[in-house]
């Protein structure tokens, strides 16, 4: 197994709350790991410090074999490693495929400039851009919608265009908060199979999610993260019947989702 991700003592405090403590993990490639716990535990936290929203205080991560810049998102998904987010966070007043076209523009060459002088090798990237939003919007389902103002979608082609954009920026690593949040029944056996897609296409994997039976009928490794602090990481059938998940958090305690 070769790894992908590996977090060393990642350390977080929000004013004089530890939200998280020496946590320490690792991705392999083309494995979906599911980080869970209850409401609070850091699990989001977690995703913030890995994508650069946050400086973490101690600790660090290795992707691919060198270490990550802390607290730079931009250079963070140019390095391979894209998210979405627990709200979506979408350009709501672009279509649909706008906002996957904002998302690949991580990797084209002309940038910004050539984007305002409009010059003849921007125009073809324009178009491959194009090309590739619809591609995009192809496999996640919703090409259909491509001209949609974004906030008239539903919540869960919502979900799906945020992950459209965030494999157009082309990551080794997706890492999905609380994708199925909000989702039907059929959106989520939907979501299972797209995602089930992306890693067969070779992307790993890294997924927060309170749908228990979505994680554990997905995920290769699973850990549990409890006030900040990694508590179990194994494969789901032993994180469900180990005895300390369960009084944090599966047995459907106080605080559980
Ligand atoms: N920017 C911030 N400033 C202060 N405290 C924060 C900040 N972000 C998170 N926290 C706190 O850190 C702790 C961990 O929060 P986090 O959102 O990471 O938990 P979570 O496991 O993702 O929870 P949930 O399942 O509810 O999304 C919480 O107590 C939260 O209130």
């Amino acid at each position: 197994m070769i790894s992908l991700l590996e977090a060393r003592n990642i350390g977080k405090r929000f004013g004089g709350l530890q939200a998280l403590t020496d946590v320490s993990l690792t991705i392999n490639k083309g494995e979906v790991y599911g980080l869970i716990g209850p409401n609070g535990a850091g699990k989001t936290t977690f995703f913030n410090v890995l994508t650069g929203a946050y400086v973490p205080d101690g600790g660090e991560f290795v992707f691919n074999g060198s270490e990550l810049p802390s607290g730079k998102p931009h250079k963070i998904v140019g390095r391979g490693i894209a998210r979405t987010f627990q709200n979506i966070r979408l350009f709501k007043e672009l279509t649909a495929l706008e906002n996957v076209m904002a998302g690949h523009h991580i990797r084209t060459k002309a940038g910004i400039w050539g984007i305002l002088t409009q010059n003849r090798f921007t125009r073809e990237e324009e178009r491959l851009t194009t090309e590739r939003a619809y591609e995009m919007l192809r496999y996640v389902g919703i090409e259909r919608f491509a001209e949609t103002v974004s906030k008239n979608l539903s919540y869960g082609d919502q979900r799906r265009l945020e992950i459209a954009r965030a494999l157009a920026t082309e990551p080794q690593l997706l890492a999905l908060d609380e994708p199925a949040a909000g989702m039907n029944a059929t959106e989520t056996g939907q979501l299972k199979t797209l995602i089930e897609q992306i890693r067969h296409d070779g992307v790993t994997v890294m997924l927060i999610e309170h749908d228990v039976k979505l994680v554990m009928g997905l995920c290769d490794r699973v850990a549990v993260l409890d006030f900040g602090r990694k508590i179990a990481e194994d494969v789901p059938a032993e994180v469900q019947r180990n005895e300390a998940v369960i009084n944090a958090y599966l047995g459907g305690g106080k605080h559980a989702h």
